[in-house]
């Protein structure tokens, strides 16, 4: 008998990233993909929404019933900020894995979670990006924040995303502030003609957020020195860039208990 396969219920299966998801699954053969979760079908086969080849599975508009009646083992939710918060808590309470790739929850609630997943003894991921260029940009960004510590962040996204920053953008700054003291950047006395200009403001450092339709997913982290700048820039130009970190994560919160944040916490 060969290892059992790990049983996965896609949350959001007819978004952006939930569609992408699915075919990720259905294409590797350590997962199974036994499920998906939509707020208004119910009993409907996913092959016939999604129109590519889905195996058995159908769509449930209960995630709890979704998880118990699939016996799965790992949750992958990507939805909106307002939903995931509870399908993180049926998860956990269910004994389910969650793989979050949703953004926009506070570290407090993160923390909360962590001792949840710690009690049922699982293993947990949210990761604010699945992109391996992504999570070295954010390496490289604090690794170069020691040297050059005046700087800003521009994200770009495509028109429908619904918080600002994006996810990664606060990752980032996260990252950075553990390697730099917070302080002023720019001007004492520079004041805003239009509100906003200056971007927001974490720790000092700006960050500006751009909705533009034709954008996926992109970002820039700019650090000034003496005489010069430097450049980090990620470019995510189709969904299919999550994908790789979103298969492995499925496999790695097999292996450990708690809830991790960020991928980059995984590697290596
Ligand atoms: N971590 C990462 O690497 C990445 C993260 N993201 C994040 O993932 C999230 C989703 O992004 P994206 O796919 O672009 O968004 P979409 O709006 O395309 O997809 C969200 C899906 O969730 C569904 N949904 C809403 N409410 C529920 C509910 N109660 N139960 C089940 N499904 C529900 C929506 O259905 P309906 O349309 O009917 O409302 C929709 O199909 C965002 O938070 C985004 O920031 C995105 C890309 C990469
Ligand atoms: O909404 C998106 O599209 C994305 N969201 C994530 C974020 O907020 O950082 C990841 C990626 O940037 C795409």
């Amino acid at each position: 008998m060969g290892e059992e396969k790990i049983r996965v219920v896609v949350v959001g299966a007819k978004g952006k990233m939930g569609r992408e998801t699915v075919k990720a699954v259905m294409n590797d053969p350590e997962l199974d993909f036994v499920g998906a979760v939509d707020r208004t079908l119910d009993g409907v086969q996913v092959s016939e929404v999604l129109g590519f080849d889905c195996g058995e599975a159908a769509f449930y508009n209960d995630l709890g019933k979704a998880l118990i009646d699939t016996n799965a083992t790992v949750m992958i939710d990507f939805t909106n900020p307002s939903v995931v918060k509870g399908n993180l808590d049926k998860a956990i309470e269910l004994g389910v894995r969650p793989v979050v790739g949703t953004t926009g929850m506070t570290p407090e609630e993160i923390a909360n979670w962590d001792r949840e997943c710690r009690e049922r003894e699982i293993g947990g991921l949210i990761a604010p990006n699945f992109a391996i260029g992504a999570i070295l940009m954010m390496r490289f960004s604090a690794m170069a924040a020691k040297y050059m510590p005046h700087v800003e962040i521009i994200e770009m996204h495509h028109d429908q995303k619904l918080d600002a920053p994006s996810g990664t953008a606060l990752k980032t700054l996260e990252l950075i502030a553990k390697e730099r003291e917070a302080m002023g950047q720019g001007h004492p006395n520079e004041h805003e003609t239009i509100t906003g200009s200056r971007g927001g403001d974490y720790e000092g450092m700006r960050v500006h957020s751009v909705r533009l339709p034709g954008y996926v997913a992109h970002q820039q982290v700019i650090f000034g020195g003496l005489g010069q700048t430097l450049t980090l820039r990620h470019d995510s130009i189709n969904r299919e860039s999550f994908m790789p970190g979103v298969v492995m994560s499925c496999k790695m919160v097999m292996n450990y208990t708690g809830l991790v944040y960020g991928l980059e916490n995984l590697l290596d």
